[in-house]
């Protein structure tokens, strides 16, 4: 090793934060290339004391720069800010180091000699020629390559005795604008003595004693160690037996005046510096409180303690993205190139999306929606609450009037009177009613089809959008086995109402029987004919009501006078009617009657002849009309006859719908749900599993495997990071003193290494 390079990296260990860079480097290539913004800020150092006791060139021996004034004469008269910067080597390896102040934008001064000279300008700018002070602070940036991210502040020093432009406050102007620097938190305050001076009367200790009474963050420097009295020392000083510190003193020894006149560069000074403490029969005892390396070594540390303090927040930032890109990067699944493996995967995919569909219909799915109901349930409310809702609401008797009912009787009776209920009109009747039933049944089974079909399409939703053509392809096969299904379902269902029609039974113990509905059916008709004579009695029943009442005792009076076609309707006992004077509705119909009747009241024209001489040898019958229909008015007999088959086809119509609402859901469930839950898997591999089919079964879009290749190495970048942070230099070891802003790292999880989760190999 040269002298030459001896002395540079002497410069280079001397400096502020110099081997921090590294590994403040590391954090920020971490963070860029995992998107995340350094949450690292590091605090800023204040330098502070009596005025000519050396902050300037302590300042200036910490960055390795000649760029500050100093001298006897030259003082600090405006607090500087000094914002070092770090920026990036050329590609060449070239270190583009230079100045920038604030007040000048855009004017980069690459001599630092100059840099120096606009702070003088700068100062009498604002504060004058002649002695005076401003709290204006001057922005200074330097950047370069070789710097951590710090800000340092040089202070006007402390001074009692007002001199030149200075006002006669000038010690408490001062001490004011001291503290408002260092009064923050966040402030690493460089307490600057002279050795030639009384420490118990430090200026700088006093000061900082007020912001900082723990003295946490106070650093005492001694300046001036190499002219002292000859045969004193400040050993006791340096060891804190005078006034003890937290993080304790550094003694350093800067170029002196004549240092400067001679121009003496830092790196000779550093030398200078080293040789005086080696033999020195006192310091060199205490070396690790003595120098300019040392002060940048405890100050290092400090900022390396920081820089841990908030690794944590790093680390679970980076956790956290680690997680979430884990997962987008699981999103994309696996390749597989080989035919082994592609048929693995497709074996892989068509089992569980027949675990899925089975899930989803069991009501097993993990992501259960909390916001509406999905599979299974669905099936079950489309069973309960609108199958057999629906069949519950269903009105037996609905569409059939006691017309219906009447003709139905007589044309099942016959040309024979009958006493009791004729078996084959219920039968008819009752028949009709279930047929009804068909339709919800259908309709339900195509329900449940139609879910089953969107429960499919549910099923790897997210995982399958990768395979289109597998998507496709199996909501393909889904699909027809689904219809294919359907179709023994719907069958089933059918025969299940055919049955229902095809025997009637009668026997079956919970209905009502006939004796038992003509009985109640006579108590009803009988109350319901009393009630409503009580009711006309009482003038309540309006006319139309007695109009419809009566209709049965006119009907029997009436002898129906030809009609417009020359017909002759009898209307008594049995009542019929012909097309021509039917109505559209059944009031309408009989107002019709009514009104022919009233013109030819009396001898019905087939017996009376009055207008025919042959008459009374020729007695011609009408032809009777194409259509009969029975009429509305009946006898209490009938209408209990009636009332009783209603009772008989509610009672009867009740059982069978018991059952339909039972067994329908009971045969979709098996010839359709279930039957595809448990074959689908076998259909999807009959089907899909053929090695000629999974090159394009397995077709990607190109835009996945972007995405794939994406996640994949932020992944890995991530993984990095993690493992970075785990193995970050000594530098960033906590100081065994305990200096602290904040968070304390015990416990805090960038301990626990990297989750094994995301350790898998990619
Ligand atoms: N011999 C010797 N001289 C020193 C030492 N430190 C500083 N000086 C000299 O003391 C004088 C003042 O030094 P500065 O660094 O300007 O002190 P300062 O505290 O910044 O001064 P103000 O900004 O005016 O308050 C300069 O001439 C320095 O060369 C030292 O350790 N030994």
């Amino acid at each position: 090793m040269t002298n030459a390079q001896a002395s540079d990296s002497e410069l280079q260990t001397s400096s502020l934060g110099y081997s921090l860079i590294p590994v403040v480097n590391k954090l920020q290539d971490i963070c860029s290339q995992s998107g995340i913004s350094l949450p690292i800020d590091l605090p800023h150092v204040a330098v502070i004391g009596s005025q000519s006791s050396g902050k300037s060139s302590v300042l200036e021996a910490l960055v390795g720069r000649d760029f500050l004034p100093r001298g006897p004469n030259i003082c600090t008269r405006r607090p500087l800010t000094l914002q070092l910067i770090q920026t990036k080597r050329g590609d060449d390896g070239t270190e583009e180091e230079y100045g920038e102040f604030l007040h000048l934008p855009g004017k980069r001064f690459y001599d630092f000699s100059e840099i120096r000279r606009e702070i003088e300008a700068e100062t009498e700018r604002e504060a004058g020629a002649n002695k005076g002070v401003s709290d204006r602070p001057i922005h200074l940036k330097i950047y370069s390559p070789n710097v951590l991210d710090v800000t340092l502040v040089d202070l006007p020093g402390i001074t009692r005795v007002p001199v030149g432009d200075q006002p006669s406050d000038i010690e408490a102007r001062v001490r004011t604008m001291i503290l408002s620097h260092i009064r923050p938190r966040s402030c690493l305050i460089l307490a600057v003595t002279p050795a030639n001076s009384d420490l118990a009367n430090s200026d700088a200790l006093q000061i900082a004693g007020n912001v900082d009474p723990d003295g946490s963050r106070t650093i005492g420097v001694i300046t001036k160690l190499d002219i002292m009295d000859r045969g004193t020392d400040a050993r006791n000083l340096l060891l804190g037996n005078v006034i003890p510190l937290h993080h304790g003193y550094v003694g350093v020894v800067n170029r002196s005046q004549e240092d400067n006149m001679l121009n003496r560069s830092i790196k000779e000074a550093l030398a200078a510096e080293e040789k005086f403490f080696r033999s020195h029969p006192v310091y060199i005892h205490l070396a690790d409180h003595c120098g300019v390396p040392q002060l940048a070594k405890k100050l290092n540390q400090i900022l390396g303690q920081h820089i841990r303090e908030n690794l944590p927040e790093l680390k679970s930032c980076i956790s956290l993205q680690l997680v979430s890109v884990t997962k987008e990067y699981a999103s994309y699944g696996v390749t597989k190139e080989s035919r082994g493996g592609q048929g693995a995967l497709l074996l892989n995919i068509l089992s569980r999306y027949s675990e899925a569909f089975s899930s989803l219909v069991e009501g097993r799915n993990e992501e259960m929606s909390t916001s509406e109901l999905s599979g299974g349930a669905r099936i079950h409310y489309i069973f309960q609450s609108i199958f057999v809702k629906s069949l519950e609401e269903v009105d037996p008797c609905e569409d059939l009037t006691d017309v219906d009912i009447w003709t139905a009787i007589q044309n099942a009776r016959g040309p024979r009177s009958a006493l009791f209920i004729p078996v084959v009109p219920f039968e008819v009747l009752v028949r009709r009613q279930i047929a009804r039933l068909f339709d919800p049944c259908f309709q339900c089974a195509r329900f449940i089809y139609n879910e089953l079909i969107k429960i499919g399409r549910h099923c790897l939703i997210r995982e399958l959008r990768r395979f289109p053509v597998l998507r496709k392809r199996i909501d393909e096969v889904t699909g027809n086995f689904l219809r294919g299904n359907l179709q023994p379902s719907e069958s089933i269902v059918g025969h299940i109402v055919e049955m229902e029609m095809d025997y009637i039974n009668t026997s079956h113990p919970d209905f009502i029987g006939g004796d038992k509905s003509l009985e109640i059916a006579k108590q009803q008709t009988r109350s319901s004919r009393v009630s409503l004579r009580i009711l006309r009695e009482r003038g309540v029943v309006e006319s139309d009501m007695l109009q419809a009442s009566e209709r049965g005792s006119l009907s029997r009076a009436i002898i129906v006078r030809p009609s417009a076609n020359g017909l002759i309707r009898s209307l008594a006992n049995g009542a019929v009617t012909d097309q021509g004077s039917r109505g559209n509705t059944d009031a309408e119909r009989y107002r019709a009657i009514g009104s022919t009747t009233a013109s030819n009241r009396g001898i019905p024209s087939i017996i009376s002849g009055s207008d025919n001489q042959h008459s009374s040898t020729i007695i011609l019958l009408k032809e009777p009309p194409t259509t009969l229909r029975s009429l509305e008015t009946r006898s209490e007999q009938e209408a209990a006859v009636i009332a009783a088959t209603k009772l008989l086809l509610t009672s009867y119509f009740d059982i069978v719908r018991k059952k339909i609402e039972d067994l329908v859901p009971k045969a979709i469930i098996h010839f359709l749900v279930n039957h595809t839950k448990r074959e689908l898997h076998n259909v999807l591999i009959e089907k899909l599993y053929r090695e000629n089919l999974f090159d394009e079964m397995l077709q990607e879009p190109e835009e996945v495997k972007i995405k794939r290749k994406c996640a994949r190495e932020r992944l890995q970048v991530l993984q990095r990071a993690f493992q970075t942070l785990d193995e970050l230099p000594p530098e960033v070891e906590a100081v065994g003193k305990g200096y602290s802003f904040g968070t304390d790292p015990i416990g805090l999880p960038w301990k626990r290494g990297l989750p094994s989760s995301y350790a898998t190999s990619i």
